[in-house]
C-alpha cells in the first residue's frame, strides 16, 4: 500500500444497502474515501458530508483503482469476479461482501489471482464478528456443547428489495445470499463438510414472494447441520436462531429473546466489540494489511463458503445430495 499520514486511500465500488454499514468504517479507517458515481452514490456521500476525511465521487472504475490502495467491493454478487480481479491486478488490497462470488469456479479464480498477484483478499462474512456466533464459536471451543451431534441454524428477513436478488441467476436466491451465512457458521462451528442436500421454494401471496430454503449438511465429524432460510413479505421482521447439541449440552440464540441467549454468557470484550460488527471486520482486515494478525476470515473460508452454497443449488436442482471432495 502507498499510503499518506500511514492511512491508505480507500475505494468504495457499489454504493447500495451493504455500503452505507461499510462507509463508517472507512470513513475511520482511511486518509481519503473515493465512491464510484453509480445509483446511490450521491446520496451516501450526503449523507457523510460532516466526515472527518476527504470523501469523493470519481466517475470511472480504472480512476479508483489507480488512486485507490485498498478496495472495498460491495456491489451485487455477479459483478465481484471482474471487479475484484480487476482491483488485484492493479495493486489494491480489496475487501469483498459475501459470497466472495457467484460460483466456486470464480471465487478460486479470485483466491487465485490475489496470490498471482501478492495482494491482500478479505471475504466480508460479517456473521463471524455477530457476538451471539462468536460466542458459539468459543463455547463451542470450551468444550461446552460436548461433541457436535445437530446443529440447527435460522434466518428469516423480507425479500429484498433490490432487483438483482430476485434473479436466480444473479444472487443464486436465498440459499447463496442469506443462508450463505448460517452455511459458513456451520462449516466453523462443526469442521469440513462431507455431503450437502437441499431445498428450496419459490411462492407468492397477495403479490409477495415468498422463498424458502432448507439445506442439510454432513460433516466430516459425524455432526449434521440444518439450515433454514426465509426470504418473506415485507412485514417479516428479521430475525435468526441457533441450537447446537453435542453430547454434553444445547447451546441456543433466538434475536427474538431480545438478546442473551445460552451461548452469550461470554461477555468478554471482544465477544461484544463496541465497534459493531461491520466495523469490527473492516477494523480487523486493515489491521492486518499493516502487519496485524491474520483475520479470522481467510480467502479459503470464502471460497469454501461459496462452494458448499453451491452444491446446496446442484442438489436443489437434482434432488440428490451433492458429495464435496474434502478440502486442500
Ligand atoms: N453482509 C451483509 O450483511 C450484507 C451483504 N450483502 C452483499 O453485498 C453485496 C451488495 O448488496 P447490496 O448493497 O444489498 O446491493 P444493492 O443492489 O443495494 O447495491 C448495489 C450497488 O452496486 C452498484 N453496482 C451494480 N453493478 C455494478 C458494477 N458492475 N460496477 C459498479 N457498481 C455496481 C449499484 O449501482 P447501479 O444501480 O448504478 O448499478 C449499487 O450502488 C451483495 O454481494 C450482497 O450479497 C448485502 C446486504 C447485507
Ligand atoms: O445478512 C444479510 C441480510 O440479508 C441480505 C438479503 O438476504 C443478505 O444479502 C445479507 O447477507
Amino acid at each position: 500500500m502507498t499510503m499518506s499520514d500511514g492511512r491508505p486511500v480507500i475505494g468504495l465500488v457499489g454504493a447500495g444497502g451493504i455500503s452505507r454499514a461499510h462507509l463508517p468504517a472507512l470513513l475511520e479507517l482511511g486518509s481519503r474515501v473515493l465512491v464510484l458515481r453509480r445509483t446511490g452514490a450521491e446520496a451516501l456521500v450526503a449523507a457523510h458530508s460532516e466526515a472527518p476525511v476527504p470523501l469523493e465521487i470519481v466517475d470511472s472504475l480504472a480512476e479508483l483503482l489507480d488512486r485507490s490502495d485498498v478496495v472495498d467491493v460491495v456491489t451485487p454478487t455477479p459483478t465481484h469476479l471482474d471487479i475484484v480481479r480487476a482491483a488485484l491486478e492493479a495493486g489494491c488490497d480489496v475487501v469483498c461482501e459475501k459470497p466472495l462470488a457467484r460460483t466456486a469456479a470464480d471465487a478460486r479464480e479470485l483466491a487465485d489471482c490475489a496470490a498471482a498477484t501478492g495482494r491482500r483478499l478479505f471475504p466480508a462474512h460479517v456473521v463471524r464478528y455477530f457476538p451471539e456466533y462468536l460466542a458459539l464459536k468459543r463455547a463451542v471451543d470450551r468444550g461446552e456443547a460436548g461433541r457436535l451431534a445437530v446443529l440447527r441454524f435460522l434466518r428469516s428477513g423480507s425479500f429484498p428489495a433490490s432487483g438483482w436478488f430476485a434473479d436466480l441467476e444473479a444472487s443464486g436466491g436465498v440459499i447463496m445470499d442469506q443462508m450463505f451465512h448460517d452455511l459458513d457458521q456451520a462449516r466453523l462451528i462443526a469442521g469440513p463438510v462431507r455431503s450437502v442436500s437441499a431445498l428450496r421454494t419459490r411462492s407468492s401471496r397477495d403479490g409477495h414472494r415468498l422463498e424458502v430454503g432448507h439445506v442439510i449438511l454432513t460433516h466430516a465429524s459425524g455432526a449434521i447441520s440444518q439450515c433454514s432460510g426465509v426470504w418473506g413479505p415485507p412485514s417479516l421482521t428479521f430475525s435468526t436462531e441457533y441450537a447446537v447439541t453435542g453430547d454434553a449440552w444445547t447451546l441456543r440464540h433466538s434475536s427474538l429473546d431480545g438478546g442473551g441467549g445460552a451461548a452469550l454468557e461470554d461477555d468478554s470484550s471482544d465477544v461484544l466489540d463496541p465497534y459493531g460488527p461491520y466495523t469490527a471486520q473492516l477494523r480487523e482486515f486493515f489491521a492486518a494489511m499493516t502487519g496485524g494478525p491474520a483475520p479470522r476470515v481467510s480467502v479459503e473460508d470464502g471460497v469454501e463458503a461459496v462452494r458448499i452454497a453451491e452444491a446446496a443449488l446442484e442438489s436443489v436442482a437434482t434432488g440428490a445430495p451433492v458429495s464435496l471432495v474434502p478440502e486442500a
